[in-house]
């Protein structure tokens, strides 16, 4: 065990069958943060440290060449997500967020395919993503009293965000009639995440379902209530299809559920391509597609409110691009708006979704960072702590999004997305989302807050960050 210990990354001395539980535990206690928990082992031992989680070595990456050269070179090895019981047990080990092997192969070349075909970061879909933030803000404009609105942005954007994925799954956005729905559904989904913790993703499902029954049960039926909105659509399509009312035509298929269900027309049902894989798709690409997105929208306008001058030099920048707001901002505009780039990456770093990033389990010794770590491992990029590595980001707390003028190579170094196999799906997406709601709202409106702005973590112990409430006023232009 000690020669074992010994060529691992460094990390705090681990006790036996307990690991460094006790260490993690009063560091969470005492910074008061996973972040800075993470950010502390990582002044202390290195860019790769490890901590034991009991018995088994977790080994953390925090910097982003030898998160490449692991996730990337090595990538064939580290395609494995480590199991998380709770997700195989709600999810029946179908899917693509926590599935490993042929299905999730499967599940993830098909969306890809899907999302490409549908025009996801190409003109096709910014019309969409256009047409959907009119929409929105012409709800706005209504409201306004002398062209000024105060709204809680979270409900904002969660709309804008929620319609826009919902569109490319089931073909139907949010509007009037619908939107108590949604809303309704995505805050119990929000009140179950806020006490989801990286302990649960490690606990086995009996020493949930006895020790800690409410939260399991909580878990359980959140995941229920919401796949029974997000697929109901899904659902009636395909009994309708069983039953001969419902024919896709491959030349006209409108969205992902008439992709998913093409295939069963042509080839039949499948143990990859059935009607339980196609509801647990539909649930995890709606969740990750919209908390994440809207997540780091709302953060994103929190940093604006309180670097006004920043807002100010990144709209600058879009009226001379588009003359003077004489025109939509659209993707085809990218190379030459240096300034909303570098301003989206640092919101982007400063948000960095995932306190602890899924773990990948190594099925081969790898050589990493200089340390030989042997198969069997839990091996992850610490995003949110590579993101504040004061070694490649100077004064990491600081939002400066001027860092990046100065130094171009930093962006390719911000990697909110995650690198190798497992890396987003939904990438191409959320960057053509970001970019086209945080350029054009620059253009449309100024911004100003109303109450008050968060200048610290929220939900500091979850595993993942989440939509914070934000009053905000927009100012018509
Ligand atoms: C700003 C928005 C987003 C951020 C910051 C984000 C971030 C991430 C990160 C960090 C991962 C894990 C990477 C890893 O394991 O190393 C991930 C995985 C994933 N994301 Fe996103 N994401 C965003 C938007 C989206 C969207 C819009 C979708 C889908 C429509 C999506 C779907 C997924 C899926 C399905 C996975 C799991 C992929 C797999 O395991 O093969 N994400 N995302």
């Amino acid at each position: 065990q000690y020669q074992k210990v010994s060529r691992l990354p460094p990390g705090p001395v681990s006790l036996p069958l307990i690991g460094n539980l006790p260490q993690i535990l009063y560091y969470l206690w005492s910074t008061g943060s996973v972040v800075s928990t993470l950010d502390l082992f990582r002044k202390r031992y290195g860019n790769i440290f490890t901590l034991w989680g009991g018995p088994i070595p977790l080994v953390s990456i925090a910097d982003y060449e030898t998160a490449h050269e692991v996730f990337v070179k090595n990538a064939n090895k580290y395609a494995d997500k480590t199991n998380v019981p709770i997700f195989r047990e709600m999810r029946n080990d179908k899917g693509v967020a926590s599935t490993n092997g042929d299905h999730w192969q499967e599940m993830r070349r098909f969306a890809l395919q899907t999302f490409r075909n549908m025009g996801v970061g190409k003109d096709v879909m910014e019309q969409n993503i256009i047409e959907e933030l009119d929409a929105r803000c012409a709800d706005i404009d209504k409201a306004a009293t002398n062209g000024v609105t105060t709204t809680q942005v979270s409900e904002f954007f969660d709309l804008t965000v929620g319609s826009i994925i919902n569109s490319i799954l089931v073909g139907k956005r949010f509007d009037k009639n619908s939107k108590g729905e949604f809303l309704k559904i995505k805050n119990a989904l929000d009140n179950a995440f806020e006490f989801f913790t990286p302990m649960d993703m490690m606990l086995p499902v009996w020493v949930m379902k006895t020790f800690f029954k409410n939260r399991y049960n909580s878990l359980i039926t959140m995941n229920d209530e919401t796949t029974g909105f997000v697929a109901k659509e899904a659902e009636s399509r395909y009994t309708k299809m069983k039953s001969g009312q419902y024919y896709i035509d491959e030349n006209n298929i409108q969205d992902y559920t008439d992709a998913f269900l093409l295939k069963i027309q042509k080839d039949g049902e499948d143990k990859d391509f059935n009607i339980e894989s196609l509801k647990i798709m539909i649930l995890e690409l709606w969740i990750t597609g919209q908390e994440t997105t809207t997540t780091t929208l709302i953060s994103g306008f929190n940093q604006l409110l309180l670097h006004p001058e920043v807002m100010e030099k990144a709209r600058a920048e879009l009226m001379k691009i588009t003359e003077n707001g004489s025109r939509d901002l659209s993707l085809a505009d990218r190379p030459k708006t240096l300034y909303l780039n570098a301003m989206i990456a640092e919101i982007q770093r400063h948000a960095s979704i995932l306190n602890v990033n899924f773990w990948r389990i190594n099925h081969e010794p790898t050589y990493m960072g200089g340390h030989m770590v042997d198969s069997g491992a839990f091996v992850t990029a610490q995003l949110s702590a590579l993101h504040i590595n004061e070694t490649v980001f100077e004064e990491p707390q600081k939002f400066d999004p001027e860092r990046y003028i100065r130094d171009e190579s930093l962006l390719q170094k911000v990697i909110p997305f995650g690198v190798g196999k497992r890396a987003c799906l939904g990438e191409s997406l959320a960057r053509s989302e970001l970019y086209l709601i945080f350029g054009n709202l620059l253009l449309r409106y100024n911004f100003k807050p109303y109450g008050k702005l968060s200048t610290t973590e929220v939900l500091p112990y979850s595993f993942a960050k989440r939509p914070f409430k934000l009053e905000m006023q927009f100012v018509k232009i």
